[in-house]
């Protein structure tokens, strides 16, 4: 069973955000702490002919694992990721996403992912996250989503 996020995400995100034309066109539902999603890249994220780069690959992961955060109920940000290419991320093929939170420790947030062609593994990931006050992000001068008012109030510093 799907549930709805508490907390949306940036409309203008280079991931996820459907405010943004040049998203990476992410796509994510929730399960429990669970995040599942597809991604289908095409010519404007090649790499070779017929194949993603590199990095919009690794993009797709930190917005991924990054997703975790809001079942997490923990805003943060990432500090360390790894990408581990294990196949070929073909263009024109929509790739399944998963992402999930495999330890915490403090501030600290262990988060691992899966890019996935059918059964085919294209790539893994593992990131550290930290989690910070909303007020990290204070600093550009820009209003905040609304649905961030009061996020993370009551896991910081747990
Ligand atoms: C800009 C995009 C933001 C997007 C995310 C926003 C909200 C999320 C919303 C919705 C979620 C949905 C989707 C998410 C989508 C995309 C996710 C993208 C996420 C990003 O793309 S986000 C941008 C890139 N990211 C940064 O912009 C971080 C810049 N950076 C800093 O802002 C500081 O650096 C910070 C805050 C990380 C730490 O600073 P700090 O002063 O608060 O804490 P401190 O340094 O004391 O570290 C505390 C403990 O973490 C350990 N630690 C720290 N850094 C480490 C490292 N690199 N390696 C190993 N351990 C590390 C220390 O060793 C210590 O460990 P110990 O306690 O054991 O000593």
């Amino acid at each position: 069973m799907h549930s709805a996020p508490a907390r949306t995400h940036d409309p203008m995100c280079m991931g996820c955000g459907h405010a943004n034309p040049g998203n990476l066109g992410v796509r994510v539902w929730f399960e429990g702490q669970r995040v599942h999603g597809e991604v289908l890249l095409d010519e404007r994220h090649s790499g070779a002919p017929g194949y993603a780069h590199g990095g919009a690959i690794a993009a797709i992961m930190d917005d991924l694992l990054g997703q975790v955060l809001i079942p997490l109920d923990r805003p943060g940000v990432t500090a360390t990721i790894t990408v581990d290419f294990r196949g070929p991320a073909l263009l024109g093929r929509t790739l399944s996403l998963e992402s999930w939170c495999e330890k915490i420790d403090g501030r600290k947030l262990h988060m691992r992912g899966e890019i996935r062609d059918g059964d085919t593994l294209v790539a893994e990931a593992r990131a550290l996250f930290i989690h910070v006050d909303v007020s990290h992000w204070e600093a550009s001068g820009q209003p905040l989503p609304e649905s961030w008012q009061g996020w993370g109030g009551e896991a910081q510093n747990a």
